[in-house]
């Protein structure tokens, strides 16, 4: 067993280099089976859900490795079947994905039902409307579901509720689809226009990415190219709140500032001072912290990616902070391990009510998906003694290095391995 043990850091300090956008990677690496000759990516992090659609790749007879110059290679020129392992692909989320990018190629696509962060139920129902309207039947089998078309035909689609998944899926499958395809009450998301900017490029016609109607001409061929993945975001924000939260000041370095101006507003609220250059953002402690109210939104609102690591720092801010959220109103497992160190927070209908201020001490706690993972990090960077998280896998979905990315900023932290000799925790979990 693997765990993160964290001790309280006072004023961490210094530069972070923000890797590539995971939920882009997840998208750019299935646009890319689209093309008709070999793709290159530039910054793909290397996270264990790529690890896991290069042997789907490798299953299906594309060719996807990184090579010795950090890009990510691949060859979709020879795939022989878009038959996928159920249970390979539901180890994450966006194997739907694959459904998008093979349909129009292949004419078949079977895929397990989606996996990735288990916080609470991820439906797919948008996903299969806009297929559908697209000519594509769906057979739902127990582990796995299977999408046909014969041929894909352009389609006028409106989107019941704004889902950045759907959006990207439904311009992966309308770029080979004969026709126009217009998609209404799209998500403006980065991680969209990062997809269609790329689709472009390889040859696709897509107008309006980053506004609520996108329109897609269906192309018969795609090209290769090479293509460099947007910033994470969401890791940025996580790294600017640990200023906040360890009274200390921090730069992420290599992002783009714009992309986090919710996150910014929020912090400058909190009482953070906040600096920008073209592709930087500083957040530096001002010594006092206001307690403050979030709603989650679809882009360009609050993240809900955000919301987790966003508690850790108002249990530290005093005064009554309410966190609803309502992307995911159930995503608040964070909220039960957080008072397993003390914190004071209600939980009600979707919404945290959090009473701030209270010492935080250190306890051994479980993170049940990446950001709940990163929340409870920030929260031992506060709290007296040491915090033990156990549920690395999770962290290991979305981080590439994050214990000697927190250490080179003078967090004390650790990863352990109960196989490398140290039982004791072993132990106390087992208690
Ligand atoms: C890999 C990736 O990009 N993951 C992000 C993506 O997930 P994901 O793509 O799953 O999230 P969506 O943007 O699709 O979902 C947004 C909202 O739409 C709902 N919905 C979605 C699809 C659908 O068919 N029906 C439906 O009702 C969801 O329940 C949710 O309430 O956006 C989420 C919301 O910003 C983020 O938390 C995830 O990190
Ligand atoms: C929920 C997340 O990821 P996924 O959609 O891949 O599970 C996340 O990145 O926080």
């Amino acid at each position: 067993m693997k765990w993160i043990e964290v001790e309280r850091s006072s004023g961490l300090n210094g530069t972070v280099k923000i890797p590539g956008s995971k939920n882009s990677s997840l998208a750019l690496l299935a646009a890319a089976c689209l093309s008709d000759e070999p793709v290159r990516l530039a910054g793909i992090p290397e996270i264990a859900d790529f690890k896991v659609i290069c042997q789907i790749a490798e299953d299906i007879g594309i060719q996807m490795y990184r090579e010795s110059t950090g890009l990510v290679y691949i060859d979709p020129r020879h795939i022989h079947s878009a038959s996928i392992d159920p249970r390979k692909s539901s180890m994450f989320r966006t194997a739907y994905y694959f459904v998008g990018a093979l349909l129009a190629k292949c004419g078949k696509v079977s895929v397990g039902y989606p996996g990735g962060d288990d916080f609470v139920k991820r439906p797919i129902d948008q996903h299969i409307k806009a297929f559908e309207s697209m000519g594509a039947a769906f057979t739902y089998h127990q582990d796995y579901y299977e999408a046909e078309a014969r041929e894909l035909k352009g389609a006028d689609i409106y989107f019941d509720t704004i889902t950045s998944g759907a959006t990207i899926n439904s311009i992966l499958a309308a770029v080979r689809a004969k026709g126009q395809t217009v998609l209404r009450n799209a998500a403006r998301d980065p991680e969209v226009v990062d997809t269609a900017i790329m689709l472009n490029q390889m040859g696709a016609r897509i107008t309006g990415a980053g506004t609520d109607t996108i329109r897609i001409e269906g192309v018969r061929n795609l090209r290769g190219c090479t293509y460099t993945v947007i910033p994470d975001r969401l890791i940025a924000g996580a790294f600017l709140i640990s200023a906040g939260v360890t009274g200390g000041s921090v730069t992420v370095e290599d992002v783009i500032p714009e992309h986090l101006n919710s996150c910014i507003a929020k912090l400058k609220e909190i009482g953070l001072h906040i600096e920008t250059t073209p592709n930087t953002i500083t957040a530096q402690s001002t010594g006092a912290l206001r307690a403050t109210r979030v709603r989650t939104a679809m882009y360009p609102g609050f993240a809900t990616d955000l919301q987790q690591p966003l508690t850790a720092l108002l249990t530290q801010a005093p005064g009554k902070s309410i966190v609803s959220d309502r992307i995911y109103p159930k995503r608040f497992n964070h909220v039960y391990q957080l008072r397993r160190m003390g914190a004071d927070i209600d939980l009600r209908a979707g919404t945290a009510f959090i009473k701030g201020g209270a010492p935080l001490r250190g306890n051994l706690v479980h993170a049940t998906d990446i950001r709940a993972g990163i929340c409870l990090l920030l929260a031992g960077l506060a709290a007296d003694g040491k915090t033990s998280i156990t549920g690395i896998q999770h962290f290991e979905r979305g981080y590439e290095h994050i214990v000697e990315d927190f250490r080179s900023l003078g967090a004390k932290i650790g990863q352990h391995d109960s196989n490398d000799g140290n039982k004791e925790l072993l132990q106390i979990t087992r208690s």
